[in-house]
């Protein structure tokens, strides 16, 4: 059960952390510790000093073994289990990971020698898991009576090249150098893993062996590190051991288990620059790093679960790639040392193993093999083995299998077919490449289009978006005291009917829902018709208004412009009168003057005279009396022309006078008419406007009632759309809740949200239709009131001024009567004056002459 669950869903590569104790040279010189393990609660810690202050980073692994920590603890708690895992037919790889001197080597193979050995063949107390592991294979397959076979491989790959560390060789300068460029190459085994090409297989047959093997590669190892210069902390080794296990079904049949462990000693975790790579190395470092650096790649893919994992980057993860994210069990050993120098690299060590832990594994027990069947593969093994042979004998080329042979050759066919395919396909890319780039083009143009109308849509986005959050706050409002209904109704809530029947239910709801939906917006489309056609009869109320105003403007202005010819005419008239009559009045006056001048002037003559004839009286007596008497007669004759002179000119001044008073009493006569006129049209003008303006009135009284009755009929509709859709809303919800789910709640909430905000506005536009009505109503009142007022002011005003007129016209007239009256009597007096005047002189004549006549005789 257990076994099927890890398959299916992964086993986590197990990470261990191993703290070396301090070297001699780390105690000498006080290191001070920064490592701190605690093995129980499985956690590291390492202290930093940032800044002046004191900070520790904790790791949790799923086994953490200190500085005091000894070999066999590590192997005991950790390896054993892996170890069996492998003798139960599972592959499971141990990698040691870790700085260059944190104790890699040692915790692999230790310090083995067999000189160290203890008694009864127990291993020295600083082996470490190779040996160990061995011992361990070999104990229980004693301890089974089993038949079995071990093999080990021990490898070394440095700088991307695989050395064979257990090769019977030569090893000589010339030997290793010639062997250098001639280097294992690794092949596809066929069945999905990876094989190095000629790599030795040793058989080991006791735990012993091992010592002498290791020493062995060890030994290789060492000698090509001093005379090819290389360095061993660079290099990855791997230590591989092979079992095979015969077992005995029920049946007799004979069937092979087979279990693998590797064992990888990884090189030196630290980067280039502190490895101290420099000129010619940098290559080395390069390619130690290409299979740190792969590895560490292919990590995180797998730890990120990317589609691609970069295995073939490098021969390390081609040849661990079943250990990683394949069918293996795998465990990384991590090594730190707890001193400060090596802070640095120990934290890099510990993110790594870190992150490793999450890689996951799909563990599979390899497949037993029939003992038939395994004597046939190697009974190929051994044929394969023998063309090689015969091949490099003959030195004819390599040997390959016929079957390899034809497999390669298909490979390659297909290969160059994928090559042709994949130029044509190179072409058709790159014609793709210049059309998109055309598209490109267009597309940054449409862009920095787009981005003009970005940044206002961003602005407006910005504004909605605030309207949003206010929204949404309102919204978590209503969702508490949604919370807190629900809450209730769930306290209410009995037990619900069957699923189906609720959400037959349901159903029915939702569909009463969509079609109260299609109800409600059919009354909205009626509710908008209705305001459209509120909104046309204003408007139409409003265009005859404006024309009506229009029109009384015209009017009132004509009447003014005709009131004022009126009054210019009037004062016209008035002004020719009063230049005539005072016309008339001088020329009288002139002639009065004249008359009176002339008098005087006869009067000086005729005291001459007689002054003359008092003087003379002696001398000329006859003639005195002859000439008195003509000069009597003459001044009669004078004084008759004068007085008949008189006369007419006062008969014509009476004549004038008479011509003028009926000249005036006529214009007088007129202008009462002309006035009498002008008030008669100014009152049918008043009549006319005010008819308009009640007119007016009424229309906006009928206005007003209009838009009250709309607004009635309107709130009376939304009421009773309202209590409609509430006392349906009230029902379905009621019915909703019993079977509620929020999905109906959301439903309910937003079809009342919807509801209210779409009520809310009509209520809104039909208040804002009313005050408008309302406003313009009474605002079209005060205006007629306002005219009529001032129509009715003007009108008195008018009569007044008129009456005004009139007085002062019939004062001015009366004034002028009497003026007329005074100059007749006047006139009448100066004639009446002449005439006696004209007796006394006639009389004085008489007496002088008289006096003569008496004084001659
Ligand atoms: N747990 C330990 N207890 C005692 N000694 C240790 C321990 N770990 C390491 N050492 C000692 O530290 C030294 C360096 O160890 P080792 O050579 O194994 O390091 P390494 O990581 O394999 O280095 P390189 O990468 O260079 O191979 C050795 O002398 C070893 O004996």
């Amino acid at each position: 059960m257990s076994g099927r669950h890890e398959r299916e869903k992964g086993v986590n590569v197990q990470v261990l952390l191993r703290c070396r104790p301090f070297s001699e040279d780390e105690l000498r010189n006080n290191a001070p510790q920064v490592v701190t393990c605690n093995e129980f609660q499985r956690e590291v810690a390492v202290s930093q000093n940032i800044a002046g202050k004191h900070i520790d980073r904790v790791f949790t692994f799923d086994k953490v073994f200190g500085p005091t920590a000894q070999q066999k603890d590590l192997y005991e708690q950790a390896v054993v289990p892996i170890v069996n895992e492998v003798l139960e037919g599972f592959n499971c790889t141990i990698f040691a990971y870790g700085q260059t001197g944190t104790g890699k080597t040692y915790t692999m193979e230790g310090e083995c020698k067999r000189g160290k050995a203890g008694h009864n063949g127990e291993l020295p107390a600083d082996a470490g898991v190779i040996p160990r592991a061995v011992q361990q294979i070999f104990d229980t397959l004693e301890g089974q009576n089993a038949e079995y076979s071990v093999k080990v491989t021990f490898l070394e790959l440095y700088n991307e090249e695989i050395t064979d560390l257990l090769a019977p060789e030569e090893i000589s300068k010339v030997v290793l150098e010639e062997k250098q460029k001639k280097t294992l190459p690794l092949m596809e085994d066929g069945k999905g893993g990876v094989l190095v090409r000629g790599l030795e297989e040793e058989i080991v047959t006791s735990s012993s062996e091992i010592f002498t093997l290791l020493e062995r590669g060890s030994a290789k190892r060492r000698t090509a590190e001093t005379l090819l210069n290389k360095q061993s902390s660079r290099s990855h080794s791997l230590f591989s051991i092979t079992i095979h296990i015969k077992e005995a079904t029920p049946e007799g049949e004979e069937l092979i288990k087979c279990g693998k462990l590797n064992l990888v000693d990884l090189a030196g975790s630290e980067n280039i620059s502190r490895s101290g790579a420099r000129d010619g190395r940098a290559r080395e470092a390069g390619e130690i790093n290409k299979s740190l650096l792969t590895l560490g790649r292919v990590i995180s893919a797998l730890v990120e679960h990317l589609g691609h994992v970069p295995y073939r980057d490098s021969k390390l993860t081609r040849l661990l790639r079943d250990s990683l994210g394949g069918r293996t069990k795998t465990c990384i050993i991590a090594t730190v040392s707890p001193a400060v120098h090596c802070l640095e690299e120990t934290l890099s060590t510990l993110d790594y193993a870190h992150r490793a832990k999450h890689i996951k594994n799909k563990p599979e027990v390899n497949q037993k093999m029939m003992k038939s069947t395994l004597i046939k593969d190697l009974y190929g093994e051994i044929e394969r083995l023998k063309g090689e042979v015969y091949a490099a004998r003959e030195k004819n080329g390599v040997y390959v299998p016929k079957e390899r042979y034809y497999q390669e050759e298909s490979e390659r066919k297909a290969m160059a077919d994928q090559i042709e395919k994949m130029g044509v396909l190179l072409e058709n890319h790159q014609k793709q490449l210049e059309e998109l780039q055309d598209k490109y083009i267009a597309q940054v143009r449409q862009c920095s289009d787009l981005s003009g109308k970005l940044e206002k849509t961003e602005k407006n986005l910005y504004e909605t978006s605030k309207l949003l959050a206010n929204s949404e706050e309102e919204l978590k409002k209503c969702r508490y005291v949604l919370k807190e209904k629900e809450f209730i109704i769930s306290q209410q809530k009995q037990a619900e009917n069957a699923l189906a029947h609720q959400a037959c239910a349901l159903r029915s709801d939702l569909e009463k829902a969509v079609k109260d939906n299609a109800l409600l917006f059919l009354k909205i489309g009626r509710e908008d018709k209705l305001n459209t056609d509120n909104r046309a009869v204003v408007n139409n109320y409003q265009v005859e208004l404006a024309q009506q105003i229009g029109s009384i403007c015209n009017l009132v202005s004509s009447s003014v412009s005709q009131q004022n010819e009126h009054l210019e005419s009037v004062e016209k008239l008035c002004r020719s009168f009063t230049d005539t009559h005072q016309k008339a009045i001088s020329d009288m006056k002139k002639k009065v003057t004249a008359a009176r001048t002339l008098h005087v002037s006869q009067m000086e003559a005729v005291q001459n005279i007689v002054r003359l004839h008092k003087g003379s009286s002696n001398a000329a007596l006859d003639e005195i009396s002859t000439l008195a008497a003509s000069s009597a007669h003459s001044i009669e004759e004078l004084l008759k022309s004068e007085a008949g002179k008189a006369a007419s000119i006062f008969n014509d001044l009476q004549g004038t006078l008479a011509t003028h008073q009926g000249e005036m009493a006529l214009f007088a006569r007129e202008l009462r008419q002309r006035f009498q006129a002008s008030i008669e049209q100014t009152k049918n003008i008043s009549d006319y406007t005010n008819g308009i303006l009640d007119k007016l009135s009424e229309e906006s009284v009928k206005v007003q009632n209009h838009a009250v009755q709309a607004d009635e009929v309107q709130m009376k509709s939304i009421a009773s759309f309202h209590k409609a859709y509430e006392e349906q809303s009230k029902s379905d919800s009621e019915k909703l809740i019993a079977d509620m789910t929020n999905l109906v709640h959301n439903h309910v909430r937003r079809q009342k949200e919807l509801v209210d905000a779409r009520l809310v506005d009509i209520r809104e536009s039909a208040m804002a239709n009313n005050t408008f009505l309302d406003g313009h109503v009474s605002s079209m009142v005060g205006i007629t009131t306002d005219a009529k007022r001032k129509w009715k002011e003007f009108v008195i005003q008018a009569e007044a001024d008129a009456k005004d007129s009139s007085d002062y016209s019939a004062a001015k007239h009366c004034r002028m009567e009497a003026l007329l009256q005074q100059c007749v009597s006047t006139a009448e007096s100066a004639f009446k004056h002449c005439k006696d005047t004209q007796g006394s002189v006639n009389e004085m004549a008489h007496k002088h002459v008289s006096d003569m006549a008496s004084l001659i005789s």
